[in-house]
C-alpha cells in the first residue's frame, strides 16, 4: 500500500488565553490531525473559533497549554526556519526595498551571499516581481505586496507553509492571480516546501486549492468535520465543485446560526 509520509502532526493541543483568571476562555480543545507530504490542507471555521490561534501553534509563535505540534520527527518549541507564514496584512519592512526584505530571512541563517543573490533572484522570477526588485513597499499595489509577503516567506523554502487568510486583503481578481500562481509553483514542484496549511474564510477557495478542509467548530474550538478532496485540482471548477461547496457551505451557516 502505498502510504504518504507524515510531515506535521497535531496532537491534542488545548489552548486557553489567560487561563489563570476568571476570564479564562479555551480556545482550542483537544485538537488532532495530521498533513502528509505534498498535501495542502485548509481550515475553515467562523470568526473567533480558534484558526489563527491553532496557525500560530503550529508555527511555534505560541506555545499550547496541553498537547504537541511535531514535524518530521522534532516538536515544535518556538518559531523555527522550516515553518514560515504568510500573513493577510503583507507584514513586509516598509524600509526595506523588494530585494532586501525576500533576502530578509535568508541572511537570519546566514548564507553566503552568493546563495541569497541565487535565492533572491529565483523568487522575483517565480512570482513575478523581476521589475520591482529595487522598490520599496510603498510604491507597490496591495497585490504586488502581498507577491513580497509569499517571495520572503518561500526563499527560505520552509517545509511548511503557513497561510493565514493570505488572499481576504485583496480584490477578487489579484487574489485569483497570486492564487494560480502559487499553486503553479506548488504543483510544479519548483520549490522544497513539502505541505501548506491554509486558514481561510472563503469555502471556494478552500475546495479549489486543498486536498483536505478541516472545519473548526467554537466554544471551545474542536474539530467538527474533514472533508477529503480527491478530484484533481485541474478539473476543479466551480460547476463540479459546486455540490462539496454548498455542504461545506450549509455547514458553516448551521455553526453560526447555532451561536447566535
Ligand atoms: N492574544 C490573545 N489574548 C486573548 N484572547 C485572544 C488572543 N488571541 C485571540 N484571542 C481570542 O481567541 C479566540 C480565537 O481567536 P482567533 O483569532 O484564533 O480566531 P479566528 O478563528 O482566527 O478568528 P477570525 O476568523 O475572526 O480571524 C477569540 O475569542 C479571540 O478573541
Amino acid at each position: 500500500m502505498n502510504k504518504k509520509k507524515k510531515i506535521l502532526e497535531v496532537s491534542n493541543v488545548s489552548h486557553s488565553f489567560q487561563p489563570m483568571s476568571e476570564n479564562s476562555n479555551l480556545v482550542l480543545d483537544g485538537i488532532n490531525f495530521h498533513v502528509c507530504d505534498r498535501e495542502v490542507i485548509s481550515i475553515l471555521g467562523k470568526s473567533g473559533s480558534g484558526k489563527s490561534t491553532l496557525l500560530r501553534i503550529i508555527s511555534g509563535l505560541i506555545i499550547p497549554d496541553f498537547g504537541t505540534v511535531t514535524l518530521g520527527d522534532k516538536k515544535v518549541l518556538g518559531p523555527n526556519p522550516q515553518i514560515n507564514m504568510v500573513f493577510q496584512t503583507f507584514a513586509i519592512y516598509p524600509w526595506l526595498t523588494v530585494y532586501q526584505n525576500i533576502a530578509f530571512g535568508l541572511q537570519a541563517q546566514n548564507y553566503s551571499q552568493e546563495t541569497i543573490d541565487n535565492q533572491v533572484n529565483k523568487m522575483l522570477h517565480l512570482i513575478s516581481l523581476e521589475k520591482y526588485r529595487n522598490a520599496y513597499p510603498r510604491e507597490l499595489s496591495g497585490g504586488m505586496r502581498q507577491r513580497v509577503g509569499f517571495a520572503r516567506a518561500l526563499a527560505v523554502e520552509p517545509e511548511l507553509l503557513l497561510l493565514d487568510e493570505p488572499f481576504s486583503s485583496l480584490d477578487i481578481y489579484t487574489g485569483e492571480n497570486l492564487r494560480s500562481d502559487l499553486m503553479r509553483i506548488w504543483s510544479t514542484r519548483q520549490i522544497k516546501t513539502r505541505a501548506m496549511v491554509m486558514v481561510t474564510h472563503s469555502v471556494d477557495e478552500a475546495v479549489m486549492m486543498s486536498d483536505r478542509i478541516i472545519l473548526l467548530g467554537s466554544k471551545p474550538g474542536t474539530i467538527t468535520g474533514n472533508y477529503e478532496i480527491t478530484t484533481p485540482r485541474e478539473n476543479r471548477t466551480k460547476q463540479a465543485m459546486h455540490d462539496l461547496i454548498e455542504e461545506i457551505g450549509e455547514e458553516l451557516s448551521d455553526q453560526i446560526a447555532a451561536s447566535v
